[in-house]
């Protein structure tokens, strides 16, 4: 089991969804022995700065730079060269923003990790936010069909520009799976243990059938961060992912 609880910490990013570095580092340093991830989302990163992400690190985890970049090429491309240089473990970019945008990220990302002598980080792709359900999906964003189909056409046209791979709902991973191959990266947020409650989140799953599904990756936010007792709440997510490893 323990081999299993190792492996299930590897596989959970907690979400530091707080408004300074002081905050995040007091979750980091307590969740730590639970996950081996962090994520540092738009809150973060704006209040704190880009030294945030050296701080965390410095805990001896992996930091997950959360940005969503999305904008013309050029943008993007000089964008990810900045956060490359962070030294930030995985980096992300919307898959809707097509093909162009997403090599000039993925390339400028590879280059700059290249000249600093440092591993390139993984290059991620948004597909179809897990808040989005599909009335939002139809009525509001004027988009046709299933979001599933969706998912599944951005995760394999961000496989074909050279990423390596997706955030997804939980309930995407296995049709990306069969589309994407074993290798590809598939990060779902959208994780609601059954003894929490579900807020904006729409397209949601448990710990445990999230990695039933094939996830690589987990992203956990409030049902850690806002409970009374954050490692108590990890280690009961640690302890379901690793039963269904
Ligand atoms: O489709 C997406 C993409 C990113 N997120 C991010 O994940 C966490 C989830 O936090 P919870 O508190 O567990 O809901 C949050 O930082 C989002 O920005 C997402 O939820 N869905």
């Amino acid at each position: 089991m323990e081999n299993k609880i190792q492996a299930a910490r590897e596989k959970l990013i907690v979400a530091l969804d707080v408004a300074s570095a002081a905050e995040a580092l007091v979750l980091t340093r307590q969740l730590a022995p639970y996950a081996g991830v962090f994520k540092v989302g738009m809150q973060l990163f704006y209040s704190a700065g880009p030294e945030v992400v050296r701080q965390i690190k410095e805990q001896g985890v992996k930091v997950f730079l959360d940005l969503k970049l999305h904008d013309i090429p050029n943008t993007v491309g000089q964008a990810a060269k900045v956060l490359a240089g962070l030294g930030a473990d995985i980096i992300n970019v919307h898959a809707a923003g097509g093909t162009a945008m997403m090599q000039a990220g993925a390339q400028a990302v590879k280059e700059r990790a290249a000249a600093l002598g440092i591993p390139a980080p993984l290059m991620i792709a948004v597909t179809v936010l897990t808040s989005v359900d599909q009335r939002i999906f139809h009525q509001e964003m004027g988009l046709a069909g299933e979001i599933e189909d969706r998912v599944k056409t951005w995760a394999i046209l961000t496989k074909e520009a050279g990423l390596d791979g997706v955030v997804a709902s939980p309930r995407e991973t296995s049709i990306i799976r069969q589309a994407c191959g074993k290798e590809f990266a598939i990060i779902t947020p959208g994780i609601r243990p059954a003894w929490s409650v579900s807020g904006d989140q729409k397209r949601i799953m448990t710990p445990a059938e999230a990695i039933g599904q094939g996830a690589s990756y987990l992203v956990v936010g409030r049902p850690i961060t806002g409970s009374d007792n954050p490692p108590a709440a990890a280690q009961k997510i640690l302890q379901e992912m690793a039963e269904v490893l």
